[in-house]
């Protein structure tokens, strides 16, 4: 089965935290409506910039 990590997810730090305990899916809310650019914001929660 999957182990999803989910909420309070905010930052790098928070997802690499999540996956070093094990899980290989997030489910991220709140961090990603609250920025102006979905797209940016998730490539920024995995530590990559988008092509632009
Ligand atoms: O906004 P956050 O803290 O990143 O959390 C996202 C998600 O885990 C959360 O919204 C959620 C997980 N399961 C749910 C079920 C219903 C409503 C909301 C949820």
């Amino acid at each position: 089965f999957q182990v999803v990590g989910e909420s309070g997810l905010f930052n790098p730090d928070d997802v690499a935290y999540v996956q070093n305990a094990g899980v290989s899916a997030v489910l991220v809310g709140e961090s990603l409506v609250k920025q102006a650019d979905p797209g940016r914001a998730i490539a920024g929660l995995f530590g990559k910039e988008l092509v632009h």
